[in-house]
């Protein structure tokens, strides 16, 4: 994965726009952001927006601000909430305030066409699972349930 710019991106795209769970916190290592500014750039070179939590710190920080600073578009959802918390500073691309976690889960999925994981903590496994969830019950057929890697996300 190199350094891109969306104008690299080929103009069809299977995916228009992928929802990223990951930590809020940079975690114990340095893979851990290394995987977070990879998949950014690699989102970039494929010309494939963001949806995500819309925090500006830990990895989705870091995810978000490389997505944008690459030229595509960045959708943040968050609680009202939650703002104080995980927004620090400015925040980054677009933000959608909802109620609650739940509406911020359903307007992820329904901004999305697939889901990917990066390492987080019990907030980030908690969104993939229901994910999952949600495929196996039929609520989505969006792609993410059988190409999850799930290891190394409970270790931050
Ligand atoms: C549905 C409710 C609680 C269940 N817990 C969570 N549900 C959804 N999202 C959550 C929950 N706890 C934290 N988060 C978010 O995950 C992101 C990553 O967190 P991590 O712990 O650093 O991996 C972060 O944006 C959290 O807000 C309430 O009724």
């Amino acid at each position: 994965m190199g350094d891109t710019s969306a104008a690299d991106a080929p103009a069809a795209r299977r995916f228009g726009r992928i929802c990223v769970f990951c930590g809020s916190n940079p975690g114990n290592r340095a893979v851990f952001g290394d995987a977070a500014l990879d998949l950014g750039k690699e989102l970039v070179a494929r010309g494939i927006d963001l949806v995500y939590g819309g925090g500006s710190i830990g990895l989705m920080g870091l995810i978000a601000q490389t997505v944008l600073d690459g030229g595509c578009s960045v959708l943040g959802v968050i609680p009202k909430a939650l703002m104080p918390l995980e927004i620090s500073g400015a925040s980054v691309g677009e933000v959608k305030v909802v109620s609650d976690m739940h509406e911020r889960k359903a307007e992820m999925a329904r901004q999305a066409d697939a889901f990917i994981a990066l390492p987080g903590g019990y907030g980030t496994m908690e969104e993939l699972l229901e994910m999952i969830t949600w495929s196996q019950l039929g609520i989505h057929d969006k792609p993410g349930r059988r190409k999850v890697l799930l290891s190394k996300i409970a270790e931050i």
